[in-house]
């Protein structure tokens, strides 16, 4: 099949290899950990660490109330919320920096509140506070392990997310990790990836304002709080959105990134139910292949249920920790299971391990999503991402395949269940009018 790729920018063995099928993890390294970080288990100063380069990553938080969205969701944005969404490019003002004489706001220094366009605005409190009206509860949206998110929108129209660090983690030396993170972000820009516009970083307060993505978390998507079924179709879509999202961050920028936080609730879905990955926390910058470095060797950071075991004992960190992470989502796509379930009995805890056991033994059907119907096509494509899956959470990351790999693969079953989809349909077509045409002889 052809690659939807252009030619990757990095040279290095690493991304080539075809993956092989291999045995499940033993370990599947995280089912004696509890429900935190590994930072914060190691080392309470991480843990602090966590939440200002983990900007967004609190692990199995639980869903926002839908009582804090519909505040959100005031008329006040409901408008701009969907300019924004529909055009990114709707609206570029430059940024202009409007003060009265006594440095308090005035009318027109609403216009210092709008996004600059190419790079990153650098707000200042008072732009911040007037955007999100001092942090009104009523804009807010959420709150995570960073600490809380408003939306809020600017004067250009442009509606977008303010996560507020909370000042009980602030540092002084996490300043260095929170300037190196906004540089990161500074760097990317994919539609699958969520953009950053701009940062505050003045005196204890650490504030990133990033796109606002309408539609909730996957995971509470697979939740089901947003009231309906995520079909499978839409859970491909969604696959292959983030496989771009990381096969980008990976192989076509110019130094690679590993995200090091894949999971569920990081990956916000926009009206059309588009993927966008989240929560550049824990990203780290890759070895460079061409000066012949495989890894690079730090701390483990991430998020129990989804932690590359290799990475775990060695602390060598590749781009294939991602890739396990990935596997685990995968898992959690097709099962609607979180990857840990503290509540289910012992061998049903570890879902991957679980779901890999099951589907091992060719029993691969038990762990469908019971929301999801067991049709053809359903059937077809789960047996296919369990494949996928079982070979992204090879316990040693050489056999697991590049997230390029991973992307391709998931076109080709996306082809394959909707040809099926159009057979059972057609199938179906033709039965129903055989027995009405029998009916009127
Ligand atoms: N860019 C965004 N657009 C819309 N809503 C967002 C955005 N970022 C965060 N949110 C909302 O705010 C909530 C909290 O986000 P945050 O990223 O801080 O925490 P989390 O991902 O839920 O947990 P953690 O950061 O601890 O992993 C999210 O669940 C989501 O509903």
């Amino acid at each position: 099949m052809t690659s939807p790729y252009p030619p990757r920018r990095r040279s290095g063995s690493d991304y080539s290899r075809t993956p092989g099928r291999v045995p499940p993890s033993p370990g599947y390294a995280s089912s004696e950990l509890s429900t935190s970080t590994i930072s914060e288990r190691q080392n309470p100063v991480v843990a602090a660490a966590r939440s200002f380069t983990g900007m967004f990553a609190a692990c199995f938080a639980p869903p926002e109330s839908d009582n804090s969205r519909s505040l959100g969701d005031s008329e006040e944005f409901k408008s701009s919320s969907t300019a924004s969404n529909g055009s990114r490019a709707g609206s570029r003002a430059g940024s202009q920096r409007g003060r009265n004489s006594n440095g308090g706001m005035n009318i027109s220094s609403y216009n210092i509140v709008q996004r600059k366009e190419p790079g990153i605005v650098k707000f200042t409190m008072e732009e911040i506070f007037q955007v999100t009206r001092n942090f009104s509860p009523s804009f807010k949206i959420g709150q995570g392990g960073f600490g809380a998110v408003y939306k809020a929108k600017l004067l250009d129209g442009t509606v977008v997310a303010v996560k507020r660090a909370k000042k009980s983690l602030y540092e002084k030396h996490l300043g260095v990790e929170f300037q190196s993170e906004i540089q990161t972000l500074s760097k990317v820009e994919h539609l699958n990836l969520v953009k950053l516009y701009g940062y505050l970083d003045q005196g204890d307060e650490r504030i990133i304002v990033v796109e606002y993505v309408p539609n909730g978390t996957l995971r509470e998507h697979l939740d089901c709080i947003h009231g309906s079924v995520l079909d499978l179709a839409a859970r491909l879509d969604v696959a292959i959105d983030v496989a771009h999202a990381i096969t980008y961050l990976h192989m076509y920028i110019d130094h690679p990134i590993i995200h090091r936080d894949i999971k569920s609730s990081n990956i916000l879905l926009t009206e059309n139910f588009r993927a966008k990955v989240a929560d550049f926390g824990f990203a780290r910058q890759a070895a460079d292949s061409d000066s012949g470095m495989t890894h690079v060797s730090t701390q483990v950071k991430g998020t129990a249920g989804y932690l590359d075991p290799e990475y775990l004992k060695t602390y060598q960190l590749t781009e294939k920790s991602d890739v396990y992470s990935f596997g685990v989502l995968l898992v959690e796509l097709v099962t609607g299971r979180r990857p840990i379930e503290p509540k289910f009995e012992l061998k049903e805890r570890i879902t991957a391990k679980w779901a890999m056991k099951r589907f091992m033994e060719d029993d691969a059907i038990s762990v469908l999503d019971p929301r999801l119907d067991q049709t053809a096509a359903n059937t077809l494509a789960l047996h296919k991402i369990l494949e996928l899956a079982l070979q992204c959470l090879a316990p040693r990351r050489q056999n697991r395949p590049s997230m390029k790999r991973c992307a391709e693969i998931l076109w080709s079953i996306r082809k394959d269940f909707r040809e099926q989809l159009s057979a059972s349909n057609f199938r179906s077509f033709s039965t129903s009018s055989q027995r009405s045409s029998s009916l009127r002889e």
